[in-house]
Formats: C-alpha cells, sequence, structure tokens
C-alpha cells in the first residue's frame, strides 16, 4: 500500500478508490497529547493540527470528496486554560491569512456551524470574510464546527419546532424526522457517509449526533498532526470494504 501511495498522484489513487464517501466528518483529537509526548507546548500542537486540516483539505478536494466537516471546537472547550482558548480562537485568522489562495484555487468553499455570535470579533470577522471571499466557490464544502454541541443544536431545533407548532405554522401530526433536520445547523448538508475520530479515543463526545445515525465509524490510533494523506486515503479504502445497511439486513 505505501509503494502504492508513493507511486500515484491524487486523481491516479482515485481509480482505486471505487466508492469515495459524498461527507467525511473528522473528529481531531490527539494534538495536545501529540505535543506532550514531544516536550513542546499544547499549543504546538494545535499549530501542527491545523497544518494538517490544510492538507487533508486539499487532498479530499482532489479526491472529489464534496463535504468535509471538522470539529474544530467544542462547546465543552471553552472549559480549557485561557491562554489556550486564546490561542486557538486565533487559528481561523492564521489558517486563511496563509490558505487563502490555495482554497480559491482548489475552489473550496467555506462554511461553518455552532454558535458563532459567542466567539470573539477577530475570530467571527476572519470565519466571516472567508465565508464571504469563497461563497461562489462550487467545489468541496469545508465546513468548520466551531462552538458546537450537538445537543445544543437538537434543544434548538424542538424549540423552533415547538414555537412554530404553537404559533400554527404545523402540527404535531406534521413533524417528522425531516422537520428536525432542517431545523439543525447542516439543513442544507447530507448526513456524514463516514465519521473518522483520530487519536484512539471512540466516543462521539457531543459531534453530529442526529446525523450520524447511519455512519461508517473509524477510530484511528494516530494522533491529528500525524495524519497524512496516506492515513486518510487508507481510511477512505477501509470505508469502501464496509457494506452499509441503513438499518436494513
Ligand atoms: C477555533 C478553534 C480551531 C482549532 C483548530 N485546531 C486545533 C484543534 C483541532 C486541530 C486543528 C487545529 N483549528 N484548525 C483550523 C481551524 C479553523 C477553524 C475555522 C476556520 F474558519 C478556519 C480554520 C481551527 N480552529
Amino acid at each position: 500500500m505505501f509503494k502504492f501511495f508513493k507511486k500515484n498522484k491524487p486523481e491516479e489513487i482515485k481509480t482505486e478508490l471505487k466508492k469515495t464517501p459524498t461527507h467525511v466528518a473528522i473528529i481531531m483529537d490527539g494534538n495536545g497529547r501529540w505535543a506532550k509526548k514531544r516536550n513542546m507546548p499544547r499549543i504546538k500542537g494545535h499549530y501542527e493540527g491545523m497544518q494538517t486540516v490544510k492538507k487533508i483539505t486539499k487532498f479530499a478536494s482532489k479526491l472529489g470528496i464534496k463535504y468535509l466537516t471538522l470539529y474544530a471546537f467544542s462547546t465543552e472547550n471553552w472549559a480549557r486554560p485561557k491562554e489556550e482558548v486564546s490561542y486557538l480562537m486565533d487559528l481561523p485568522e492564521k489558517m486563511f491569512s496563509s490558505f487563502m489562495p490555495e482554497l480559491m484555487e482548489s475552489n473550496v468553499k467555506v462554511e461553518v456551524i455552532g454558535v458563532i455570535e459567542k466567539l470573539p470579533e477577530n475570530t467571527r470577522k476572519a470565519v466571516s470574510d472567508a465565508i464571504e471571499q469563497t461563497k461562489n466557490n462550487t467545489g468541496l464544502k469545508l465546513i468548520f464546527a466551531l462552538n458546537y454541541g450537538s445537543k445544543d443544536e437538537i434543544i434548538s431545533a424542538v424549540k423552533t419546532i415547538a414555537s412554530d407548532v404553537k404559533s400554527d405554522k404545523y402540527s404535531i401530526e406534521d413533524i417528522t424526522e425531516e422537520t428536525l433536520s432542517r431545523n439543525l445547523f447542516t439543513a442544507n448538508t447530507p448526513d456524514p457517509d463516514l465519521l473518522i475520530r483520530t487519536s484512539g479515543e471512540q466516543r462521539i463526545s457531543n459531534f453530529l449526533l442526529w446525523q450520524i445515525a447511519y455512519s461508517e465509524f473509524i477510530f484511528t490510533k494516530v494522533a491529528w498532526p500525524d495524519f497524512t494523506e496516506e492515513e486518510f486515503y487508507n481510511s477512505l479504502l477501509e470505508y469502501q470494504n464496509r457494506d452499509r445497511r441503513y438499518g436494513g439486513l
């Protein structure tokens, strides 16, 4: 596999990937432990993690994946040390200041899910500028989950639906799975075909709980900063060997 991977260019690799997933979601875990193992500060792990975001985004785009959702900051992450949160909040600006030309060249469209209003002004501006600059791009949709928590997302949708029923917009009998789906942050995105979590933990951690009902899960021991294109490619190969049932036989 390694030799094969080294020999081929991404467009050639595509031939072996008979079933590229439409939507891949990734819990990018292991950044702090990666740094600790190397006696580096945690923020170095986050910085290297951002380099991996760039690498995997470009590779996913080349492979024809349509949606890539990355869990960048959860509602629980606010509990981290103030300095670490402050560093994390500067990463969007850092990333776009160097990566925007490549995103435009790859025709990538940046989107975001989460409660963005609660983010610092500089973070919000960097993200909204990137959304604006890439809004006409028609390639890979790069979706960052920022200040995102799935339970909060579902509660917010339930409140909207309850209010709509109360105002007679529709009746309780009209409520279907589609009613809830269209009231989530992910309303215009198909559910993930594949969820990858790096660094060995096998938890979902309040990420896309409704949306991953029929997703394939891959838990890899590799820490996110070490997650190479080959690791990603091997995950996609593993995915195409799974026989998805959607609850059926
Ligand atoms: C706000 C927290 C955070 C953390 C973070 N890490 C740290 C933890 C996960 C590993 C990746 C590196 N990254 N990497 C890219 C972004 C990013 C987010 C939105 C955006 F529009 C552009 C880039 C990012 N954001």
